[in-house]
């Protein structure tokens, strides 16, 4: 009772609403659901200001769309413990990258860091322009000038087939009429999870279980189709590997060094499994356990994610006809007339326009639109307005990428939507933007998400003329950031030079 009244004491200085005691701001909590929350969020954030302290019952949860605190919390080596509504991923991504934390997160990420290499991933270009002309196939069937649809499933599987390629070296067909058992069972897994993300309380895996049992069993059976395919695949590449490097010992002793590079080292492409099943820990290589959690936070991080920025920037483009144009130059500049070269991560670096306009887009809607950390020990901060103080050991505190992002005083009329504003790089604060989250626990993928999103952009926006056909987009926070009605537009085929009929 003491302590409680001392963290109240500690966060008094901070705005919230009104928590009366034991229930804390309880009914504010009901209002909540994935629909109202930007906009329950975005009121309070109009009348407490951007730094707040929310008491629910005995838990305290600190709310930050303040850039300067947010700074201190992302930047901070120490409070690296994630926020407890991670645990609903628990089950299927076990202690992986993105949930682990202490000594396990800390040699993880240690080994894991080269696996995403500039080396390794110039080699996936080549799996994101394969995949982006299967996505680009099955497109055309919409791309009639009349026909309104949802752009979303179609990104969802090119997504999914990219990251199976490139993380695992295993081909699902998710894009194909065959897909894999294992294709269905992620898709599937990761629209229960963001609907359990959508309740308070569905996502205690207890009051879940107890509540709707055949989704458990549902759950539990996913799961398990997802860990046996993953464990089949990792022992299959353990023992590939062994196969070459005894090959490779043998052609060793006879020929010469080049001769076996040529050999071996060009077989086939290196998956970031490959990079996990070679790392060692202390001197002891990583158990097909440990890789699993790895490869399927890969899994599910590097699909869910990207199809969120490719799905908001497509309907942002085919909002903004200027954009479009301009984009659709550059892309005939630097790629020209023939479709059929293949694209590399040279022709994708001289892509400048589009990246801007992956940036602003990224701004808007930022795929992952809050993140948050539980607090083991204090957590002191400094602040030019509110003061200086301490966020007491217990609490729990969220950052609202989206809030910083959308914020006019570090990106003025923050509603339109303008590639422009990063041309020249210019900005006020650089934790006022941070849709790969920043400091020691940002994202590893960061870059792969970037190359996938421009080569999936630029084939789609040469091949294609985006229209604004249909309803705008409705955000919804379901783990990462979703629309509730789709992602609608038309679609118009152009022809080699850019036009369309
Ligand atoms: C546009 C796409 C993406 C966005 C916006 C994004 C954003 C983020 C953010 C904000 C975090 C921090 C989460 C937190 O603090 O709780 C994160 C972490 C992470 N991301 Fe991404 N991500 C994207 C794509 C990817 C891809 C493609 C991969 C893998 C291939 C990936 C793998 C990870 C992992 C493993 C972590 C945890 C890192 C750690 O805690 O050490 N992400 N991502």
């Amino acid at each position: 009772h003491r302590g409680q009244r001392r963290s109240r004491e500690a966060v008094a200085n901070l705005p919230g609403p009104l928590c009366p005691p034991l229930v804390g701001a309880l009914h504010r909590v009901f209002k909540l659901n994935p629909k109202s929350f930007l906009s329950e969020a975005k009121k309070n954030l109009e009348k407490l200001g951007r730094l707040q302290r929310i008491w629910i019952f005995n838990r305290l949860q600190i709310v930050s769309s303040d850039v300067e605190f947010s700074e201190q919390v992302l930047a901070n080596q120490e409070h690296l413990v994630k926020h407890t509504v991670y645990k609903l991923l628990g089950q299927w991504l076990g202690n992986g990258l993105l949930l682990s934390d202490g000594k396990v997160w800390h040699q993880r990420r240690k080994i894991i860091t080269p696996a995403f290499h500039f080396s390794i991933l110039d080699q996936f270009v080549e799996v994101f322009d394969q995949q982006s002309t299967i996505c680009i196939k099955r497109l055309e069937q919409k791309a009639d000038g009349k026909t309104i649809f949802d752009v979303y499933p179609f990104i969802c599987m090119a997504a999914l087939d990219i990251i199976a390629e490139t993380a695992m070296g295993t081909k699902v067909n998710a894009q194909l009429a065959e897909s894999t058992p294992y294709a269905n069972a992620v898709n599937e897994c990761t629209a229960l999870m963001a609907w359990r993300f959508m309740s308070a309380y569905l996502q205690f895996e207890l009051l879940f279980t107890l509540t709707h049992p055949h989704l458990k069993w549902r759950q539990i059976k996913l799961i398990r189709t997802m860990h046996e395919f993953t464990i089949k695949v990792i022992e299959q590449r353990r023992q590939a590997l062994q196969e070459e490097l005894e090959q490779k010992q043998q052609l060793d002793k006879d020929q010469d060094q080049d001769q076996v590079d040529n050999e071996v080292g060009s077989k086939r492409r290196m998956a970031l499994l490959d990079v996990l099943l070679q790392a060692k820990v202390d001197g002891r290589p990583l158990s097909n356990d440990e890789i699993r959690e790895e490869v399927d936070t890969f899994m599910f991080e590097g699909h869910d994610t990207t199809t969120s920025a490719i799905s908001f920037c497509l309907w942002c483009i085919s909002r903004h006809p200027d954009v479009q144009d301009k984009m659709q130059a550059e892309i005939l500049h630097v790629l020209g007339t023939d479709r059929s070269r293949t694209i590399t991560t040279r022709d994708l670096s001289e892509l400048k326009y589009t990246e801007c306009v992956m940036k602003e887009s990224l701004r808007q809607f930022p795929p992952v639109p809050l993140l948050g950390r539980k607090l083991h020990s204090d957590f002191k901060y400094t602040h030019s307005k509110v003061g200086d103080g301490i966020i007491p050991a217990g609490a729990e505190i969220l950052v609202a990428i989206i809030g910083m992002q959308n914020d006019a005083l570090y990106f003025p009329e923050p509603e339109l939507f303008k590639p422009e504003r990063h041309e020249n790089g210019e900005r006020s604060s650089n934790f006022a933007y941070v849709p790969f989250s920043a400091g020691p626990r940002n994202c590893i993928g960061q870059k792969f998400a970037q190359l996938e999103m421009k080569m999936m952009l630029a084939k789609i926006v040469r091949e294609f003329e985006l229209l604004p056909m249909g309803d705008p987009v409705q955000p919804v926070v379901n783990i990462v950031l979703r629309s509730d009605n789709g992602f609608q537009m038309g679609m118009r085929r152009r022809n080699a030079t850019g036009e369309t009929k």
